[in-house]
């Protein structure tokens, strides 16, 4: 079968770990004779130089045609003064919001070769492997109002952090999806202490819990949370959060990971099951990088985990999927590193050689 997969490689870093998720395809392709039609589209920085908008609406057209949709990054300090009209994070918000993906999926997994690349410490983060359910079209991100203006008494400016039941309830259901295939524990991560719109997800996720009598439901406060994420981080298995939460939660837990390198992402219009197909966006959580660009040196190991999690995904292709992570695990094993997980005793290489590496052994 010929898939269709809309490639955006984005900004900084992103088109060379891009290359690196395709020469994976590729392997993928040639080994299980599948065949797949990669088209390159505009998103981020690149996209505002070249058509004036963050996400062309030839982007989306394309993205929606596809199987898939692979992203690397979109950023461009050229991009940071916040007084322009546009931004290229605008497209990538666009592109989760016009393709409907709801549910954010951020596997979090300490591979046991890397304990020593973090910062904390081995005992801490040894066995730690859990996943962030993410609500990702909802939530400050995207609640109106949101502008800035000026008064008499000087400028002010407004988010919203809104939320439907209806919001909630799916995502809290694909936390209970996700916790059903698992080890049947899910973490409901809030500030019901504080926010509305927290005590209502709260109230939501307790009444979808009775759909799942089989799935153990707890409540954590996102400060809480945050601390527990680097004291005990082996104690989560699933956590299901708001958009804003979880955004900020997944960066601090790529550092038990050892870099932001090194975790993926997936994007879902649907709710995830393994084996069924699912129309998806899938990305490292790390952005462009731009200090490290265009040097081969950025790590491309959260991207090809990503097209692991698209042809699990997206394209029902499990067994590919987990060739491609043991090809990773494998790959680490025997001591290569990029320079942001790099130990003494181990073999540094460049973001092209770790992906031949990685393809080599798909
Ligand atoms: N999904 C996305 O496209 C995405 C995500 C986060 C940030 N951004 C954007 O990226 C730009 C830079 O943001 P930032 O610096 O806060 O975050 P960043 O993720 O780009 O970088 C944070 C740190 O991690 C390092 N890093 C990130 N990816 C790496 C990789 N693959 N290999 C090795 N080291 C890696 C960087 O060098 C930096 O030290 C901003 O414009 C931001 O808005 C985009
Ligand atoms: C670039 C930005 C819009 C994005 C987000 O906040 O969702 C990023 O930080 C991420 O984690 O994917
Ligand atoms: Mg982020």
């Amino acid at each position: 079968m010929k898939y269709r997969v809309t490639v955006l490689s984005g900004d900084g870093i992103g088109p060379e770990v891009m290359a690196e998720g395709l020469k994976i395809l590729q392997a993928v392709a040639a080994k299980y004779h599948h065949e797949f039609e990669f088209k390159s589209e505009l998103i981020g920085g690149i996209a505002i130089d070249q058509t004036g908008s963050a996400l062309p609406a030839a982007t989306l057209k394309t993205a929606r045609k596809s199987h898939a949709v692979l992203l690397a990054a979109v950023g461009d300090p050229r991009f940071d003064d916040p007084k322009l009209p546009v931004h290229p994070e605008d497209g990538l918000l666009a592109l989760r919001k016009g393709l409907g993906l709801f549910a954010n999926l951020r596997p979090v997994k300490v591979f046991d070769q890397l304990v020593d690349a973090s910062t904390l410490k081995p005992d801490v983060i040894r066995g730690t492997d859990f996943i962030f359910i993410r609500e990702l079209t909802g939530g400050v991100y995207f609640g109106k109002p949101k502008k800035e203006w000026v008064t008499a008494g000087g400028r002010k400016a407004v988010d919203t952090m809104v939320y439907s039941e209806h919001e909630i309830a799916r995502i809290v259901r694909a936390g209970f999806e996700v916790a059903r295939a698992r080890k049947k524990v899910l973490v409901s991560v809030d500030k019901a202490n504080v926010l509305k719109s927290s005590r209502l997800w709260r109230q939501v996720a307790i009444e979808v819990s009775a759909e799942y009598p089989d799935v153990t439901l707890t409540h954590a406060l996102v400060d809480a949370c945050a601390m527990q994420l680097i004291r005990t981080p082996s104690a989560f298995d699933v956590i299901v959060t708001e958009n804003l939460f979880g955004d900020i939660l997944s960066d601090e837990a790529a550092q038990l990971a050892g870099s932001m390198g090194m975790l993926p992402s997936a994007s879902l219009a649907g709710i995830p099951v393994s084996g069924h197909k699912t129309f998806g966006l899938y990305e490292p959580i790390h952005g462009s990088a731009p200090s490290i660009a265009g040097q081969d040196i950025a790590n491309p190991v959260a991207t090809i985990l990503s097209v692991a999690m698209m042809l699990r995904y997206s394209l029902a292709l499990e067994t590919e999927a987990r060739a491609v992570e043991a090809a990773v695990n494998s790959v680490l094993e025997r001591g290569y590193r990029t320079d942001d997980i790099m130990a003494p005793g181990n073999t540094r290489v460049g973001t092209r050689q770790m992906g031949d590496l990685v393809a080599a052994e798909v």
